[in-house]
């Protein structure tokens, strides 16, 4: 591929320094940093390479995909791409002992989860505690602990700067605090090519993302900046740049032919939305994109969910019969590892009598609580989980539970629910049960995304191998939890091609040929009126990330009477 450069972009290149570069949406600036990376790696010695270092693995694998675009296949080899977790698990174990004295310990996701649902008081005190005071590292205290490992031993400092003498930083709007704190240390012997859009902000609401990160980057190591602007690489000759930075000021948005508004009724919702992914697979078709990549775009998990049923069944629009679409979701692969393991513990319920059986569901499902808390604490998630645990108790101490939904399971179970060795089809039976249960839709609906896991047969064949050994589904939730431990990996390895739908959030970073942005009626609205000021500046930051994800055409769907995309104060 080759890439014409704009003279800001030149000079970037060609700077010697640690360089900033700012810029828009698909403005180059990860090309920028590949082609400085291509540039740079016949200066490197023998054993040393460049560190690429992004936020999460899906980043991570967004940039490996990008590399290929740049880089030659001796160049790649030149180049490390990690995410800071990985960075600083391996920077712990080799050198943490120089902290505590001990060796270092890793207390994995899983692990803290549950210690964290289980105990009382500040965990953020308790994490520290245990990192500065035990050498027991969880994931969160990973970054501050590196930097404060750094800080204080200088040798290690310099053995790390001496490995990786260049560092490219990749969103730096987003870093927090324990992160930024590394990267001081990291600046101190490596050269910074850091990539930064502040208006691709959108995960401010953790409180240690501060929205004056790059103000103190730059006056803190006063880097040679280079503003790409508004160059559009991604989309040169659509309107979709334009469209989204008008949302993003609360501006009125120029119409462009590349992007859709289009307002649906609460009836209609379900064609129109299935509709509009026909639509658009059909327009770049014909665009000439033989194999068109599609994202449907929406604000919540729930809502998501909910667009992936209306595209997995048969719809009607403007009397036209609609054919179910092939697609992907990208979900919580933890959420729904548990959600599994709940209708797995219901194919074990011939194994029990019904106090057993029932209470180990309700085991399971208190765990899926743990672990949504601890993905994002909330008060109902922490009480629904002490909730099941304390009606687990209740039936194993042959008591009445207190919450309707475990009497509805105790109404509902039948020692033989008439498993018959078809695995896919018991799966079904025993998912169904869960689904009985109003309260446990949020179960049900991540039960529902197994298959996304492509750890469907997987898990198939091995619960048919046990099945066709013991003629029960025995070990039924270890299975399903081994399986999709493997096919969790397997899974984040592929990059999803096709129809994907995900939250916008997820969207940061990738591109597609076509958006599909989906607000709902009663779920998912684009604006967050509850907790912003108008103008909603946040969630115009996150509608223009979703829109600058498309090369090139975006539509929009929204509900009758949602709130305009452009509002002025006195609408407000
Ligand atoms: N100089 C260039 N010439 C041609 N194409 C380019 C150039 N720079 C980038 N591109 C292409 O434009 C698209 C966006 O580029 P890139 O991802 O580097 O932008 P970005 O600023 O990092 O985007 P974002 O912040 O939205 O993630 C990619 O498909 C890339 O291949």
């Amino acid at each position: 591929m080759t890439f014409r450069l704009s003279d800001e972009a030149a000079r970037a290149l060609e700077h010697e320094g640690s360089i900033l570069v700012t810029g828009g949406p698909g403005s180059g600036k990860t090309t920028l940093a590949l082609l400085k990376a291509k540039q740079l790696t016949p200066t490197l010695q023998p054993g040393q390479k460049i560190l690429f270092l992004s936020f999460s693995r899906a980043a991570m694998r967004q940039v490996l995909t990008r590399t290929k675009d740049v880089l030659k296949y001796a160049e790649r080899r030149e180049i490390v791409v990690m995410t800071y977790h990985a960075f600083c698990l391996g920077l712990l174990k080799s050198h943490g002992r120089l902290l505590t004295g001990t060796a270092p310990r890793i207390l994995f996701p899983g692990p803290e989860r549950l210690t964290r649902a289980k105990h009382e008081g500040d965990w953020n005190h308790e994490v520290l505690r245990l990192a500065t005071e035990e050498g027991r590292y969880a994931f969160s205290t990973f970054a501050g602990s590196s930097a404060v490992l750094l800080r204080r031993a200088d040798s290690v400092r310099r053995l790390i700067s001496d490995a990786y003498p260049i560092i490219i930083l990749d969103e730096f709007q987003d870093t927090d605090d324990s992160q930024w704190a590394l990267v001081q240390e990291l600046a101190k012997g490596s050269l910074l090519i850091t990539l930064a859009d502040p208006d691709q902000r959108i995960f401010e609401y953790q409180d240690n993302i501060d929205p004056l990160r790059l103000h103190y980057f730059r006056q803190a190591l006063k880097p040679a900046e280079f503003d790409l602007g508004g160059d559009n690489h991604r989309s040169p000759n659509a309107g979709i740049l334009q469209f989204a930075d008008a949302i993003l000021k609360n501006e009125s948005p120029t119409p462009s032919d590349d992007v859709k508004q289009v307002t649906y009724y609460a009836s209609s919702r379900n064609g129109m939305v299935h509709a509009a992914v026909i639509w658009m697979l059909r327009r770049l078709r014909k665009q000439g994109i033989d194999v068109p990549t599609v994202a449907v775009l929406a604000r919540s998990n729930p809502f998501v969910a909910d667009v992936s049923i209306v595209l997995s069944t048969p719809n009607t629009f403007k009397n036209r019969e609609l054919k179910p679409v092939d697609h992907h979701v990208v979900w919580d692969a933890e959420l729904t590892a548990a959600a599994a393991q709940v209708v797995a513990s219901i194919l074990e319920w011939p194994l029990h009598d019904e106090v057993h059986g029932v209470a180990i569901t309700l085991d399971a499902v208190a765990h899926f609580y743990d672990v949504k808390y601890a993905e994002k604490p909330s008060a109902s998630a922490a009480s629904s989980a002490s909730a099941f645990r304390s009606a687990a108790e209740a039936v194993r101490g042959g008591r009445t539970p207190r919450i309707q939904a475990a009497k509805l399971l105790l109404a509902l179970h039948v020692e033989d629910p008439g498993y018959n060795g078809d695995t896919a089809a018991d799966w079904f039976v025993a998912r169904r049960i869960i689904e009985a249960i109003p309260k446990l839709s949020e179960v049900a609906t991540s039960a529902r995304f197994v298959r996304l896991f492509r750890a469907t047969d997987e898990i198939g064949g091995r619960l048919a191998a046990q099945w066709a050994s013991t003629g029960t589904y025995t070990d039924a939730r270890t299975i399903v939890r081994r399986t999709l431990e493997v096919g969790r990996v397997a899974a984040n390895e592929q990059e999803a091609t096709g129809v994907v739908l995900m939250t916008m959030h997820k969207s940061k970073g990738k591109e597609f040929d076509g958006v599909i942005l989906v607000e709902g009626q009663y779920r998912g609205p684009f604006f967050n009126t509850r907790s912003e000021p108008w103008p909603y500046a946040a969630s115009r930051r996150l509608l223009r990330v979703g829109i600058t994800r498309a090369r090139h055409r975006v539509m929009i769907l929204r509900p009758n009477g949602a709130l305009p995309l452009y509002q002025p104060q006195e609408m407000a």
